[in-house]
């Protein structure tokens, strides 16, 4: 990729994490971003994070919609799904419900977005909790290889897979931005190098960032 003045061009994407409730949204996603770990449970609303990183080399600013996933929120899910162009899609492995529930998910973004393709990786979070599983590795592979969707089993309490999950989602949308690159030009930036394991570690709770200036150039 060619570099601007100095600058590297940065690509910015806006994942989302859908899931039923307490399945780890929050948990993973502080642990991704803030690497932190909380160990009670506060029902979200609507978490925005924005963080920096590097995927195979390259620069991409990651906005993350951390979602409710209480029934009472879920009028708010189709414009996730809209804006969204990538999602995690987490259970618990301790919950065979959570499990399920990933079923409607994904027909509810095929739907919205219309495309088959919409990068998504399958998240079986409590990965640490081995004793309580009630979803078997061998079932979520097989829907891993239904949906041609990548599989990961995560624990946000030991931080395991936790990175990877995020890694995997940005190399989808990468790749994805790559093939259709001449309608994505305004979604480049000129970002000057920096720490890739640094984030902006920023954080809104309960409130929806605007997505509309998604061009800086520096
Ligand atoms: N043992 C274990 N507990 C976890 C893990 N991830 C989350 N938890 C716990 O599960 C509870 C719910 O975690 P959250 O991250 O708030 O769940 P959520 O999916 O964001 O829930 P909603 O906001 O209701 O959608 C908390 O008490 C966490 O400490 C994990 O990997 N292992």
């Amino acid at each position: 990729m060619p570099s601007r003045y100095g600058y590297q061009p940065c690509r910015e994407f806006h994942a989302v994490v859908l899931g039923a409730g307490g399945v780890g949204k929050s948990c993973l996603t502080a642990q991704f971003v803030h690497q932190e770990w909380i160990e009670n449970y506060d029902p979200t609303i609507e978490d925005t994070y924005r963080t920096q990183l590097t995927v195979d080399g390259r620069q991409v600013m990651l906005e993350i919609l951390d979602t409710a996933g209480a029934d009472q929120f879920v009028a708010m899910r189709d414009l996730y799904m809209k804006t969204g162009q990538g999602f995690l899609l987490v259970f618990s492995i301790t919950s065979r419900s959570s499990f399920d529930e990933l079923v409607s998910l994904r027909e509810d973004i095929i739907r919205i977005k219309d495309d088959e393709n919409i990068p998504i990786v399958i998240v079986g979070n409590k990965a640490d909790l081995v004793d309580q599983r009630q979803v078997d590795r061998a079932r979520a592979f097989a829907i891993s290889q239904q949906w041609q969707a990548p599989y990961y089993e995560s624990s946000a309490r030991t931080r395991t897979n936790v990175d990877e999950v995020f890694i995997d989602l940005c190399r989808q949308m990468l790749r994805r931005d790559d093939y259709h690159d001449d309608s994505r030009a305004d979604d480049i930036y000129y970002q000057k190098a920096e720490d890739p394991s640094s984030s902006t570690k920023k954080k809104r709770r309960r409130k929806r960032k605007d997505r509309d200036h998604r061009c800086i150039i520096l």
